[in-house]
């Protein structure tokens, strides 16, 4: 039987996916489809040290899997097909602490969370139903980013508003981005020699940026709430604003909850305050290049970020590793560097030339003394792929 499990990781407007060979856990191709729903939509595929583009002239969800599944047919990678298939679902809500195999159970969970995560779910859902008429036969696994955080307390994760909005409607902090957090913590123990007894500070930076507070493998605290839109300053997210900003802006503006949503959410982060970009390579270059409001903006994202790690250090025992990863996490030198200058208070420094070495194997890169400075490459893809061969 093959051993192949493809990974679907969905977007708002996008499909990103991988397909593994679990025998030797390599991935045999992976690809993204991006700008769903425009007019200018295009999937990307890379197989054996080859990269193709090609437009897709109906970007709908369906026709998009379609698509990728014809081409993976095409180039010979699905002769055998996969003997499952592995989803990122982003918000279960407080139904999920584990990977599940997807039932129709599942599905009605999944799609009660859809006013939590309103761009994420109903797409993770569209995933699974063109999935089970495609191929009724393959199992299909849902590994959602919320789960690692079930274990934090409740005083991280209560808002200070009234009870019963928790108790009626699970108004709650939740987290996301979970297998990140989970899988880089455990590969920085590993790494690290850290034992059973340790405190981690996880940073994972991508288009979404989150922290997370790990003791003992287990998340404590982070930064995102009740959706991706609290705590860091992200590409086109705001993070954490004064919550009477809405009152404000309509008020002075005129503009309705959902032009203020879509503000927050989609127009704000490092695309509103650089008027330029959301993409952390171009607001670097033009920070290089003497812009100032990109200056100002990455002082803004790094300052925020030291901020944050300041506040989820209250819920460790003691302070042994901050983990960088993600896109901004994994490559950007300048961010780490400025965001521990700003920690100097928790004895963090860097060694500016491991920093530097920006090599695909990533590693140490703090001073001598105080906590350990780690860079891991995330690799959320994989990890949905173990858990989906764990459950079938
Ligand atoms: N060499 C680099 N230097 C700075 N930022 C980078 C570099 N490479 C990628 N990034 C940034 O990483 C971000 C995307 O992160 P990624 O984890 O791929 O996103 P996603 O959340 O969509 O998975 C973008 O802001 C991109 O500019
Ligand atoms: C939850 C979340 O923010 O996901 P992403 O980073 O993929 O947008
Ligand atoms: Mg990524």
């Amino acid at each position: 039987m093959s051993q192949n499990i493809l990974v679907i990781n969905s977007g708002s407007s996008s499909i990103k996916f991988s397909l593994f060979d679990m025998t030797s856990e390599t991935e045999q191709a992976s690809g993204l489809a991006e700008r769903l729903g425009g007019d200018d939509a295009s999937l990307t595929l890379k197989y054996s040290g080859q990269k193709t583009t090609l437009d897709l002239a109906q970007s709908d969800y369906r026709s998009t899997l379609s698509v990728i599944i014809d081409k993976l047919t095409e180039i010979g990678l699905l002769e055998t097909l996969p003997m499952a298939i592995g989803h990122r679902v982003v918000h279960g809500g407080e139904y999920f602490s584990d990977p599940v195999v997807v039932s129709t159970d599942v599905m009605d969970k999944i799609r009660k969370v859809i006013p939590l995560a309103p761009l994420h779910n109903p797409a993770n859902l569209a995933g699974m139903e063109a999935i089970a008429e495609l191929y009724p036969d393959i199992p299909q696994v849902a590994v959602f980013d919320t789960a690692f955080h079930q274990t934090l307390p409740a005083k991280a994760f209560l808002y200070g508003v009234p009870y019963e909005l928790y108790e009626e409607l699970a108004v709650r902090r939740y987290g996301f981005h979970g297998i990140s957090h989970q899988y880089v913590a455990s590969e920085a123990a590993r790494r690290l020699n850290l034992g059973d007894q340790h405190g981690i500070i996880t940073a994972h930076l991508g288009n979404g940026c989150s922290a997370a507070a790990v003791v003992n493998g287990h998340s404590v605290d982070t930064t995102m709430g009740l959706t991706p839109l609290e705590g860091l300053v992200m590409g086109t997210r705001s993070g954490d604003v004064d919550p009477n900003l809405h009152q404000f802006l309509h008020a002075q503006k005129g503009w309705d909850i959902d032009q203020i949503t879509n503000l927050l959410n989609k127009e704000s982060g490092m695309l509103g305050l650089t008027g330029l970009s959301n993409d952390m390579r171009t607001i670097e270059q033009a920070a290089n290049e003497g812009n100032e409001r990109a200056q100002l903006a990455l002082d803004v994202f790094c300052f925020r970020l030291a901020r944050q790690i300041g506040a989820l250090a209250a819920s460790l025992p003691q302070l042994d590793a901050l983990v960088f990863t993600g896109g901004i996490g994994e490559n950007s030198r300048t961010v780490r560097a400025m965001v521990i200058d700003n920690l100097k208070v928790f004895g963090l420094s860097l060694n500016g030339e491991l920093n530097a070495d920006n090599g695909d194997e990533h590693g140490v890169i703090s001073g001598e003394n105080g906590p350990k400075v780690i860079v891991v490459n995330t690799k959320e893809e994989l990890m949905i792929a173990k858990e989906a061969l764990a459950l079938v």
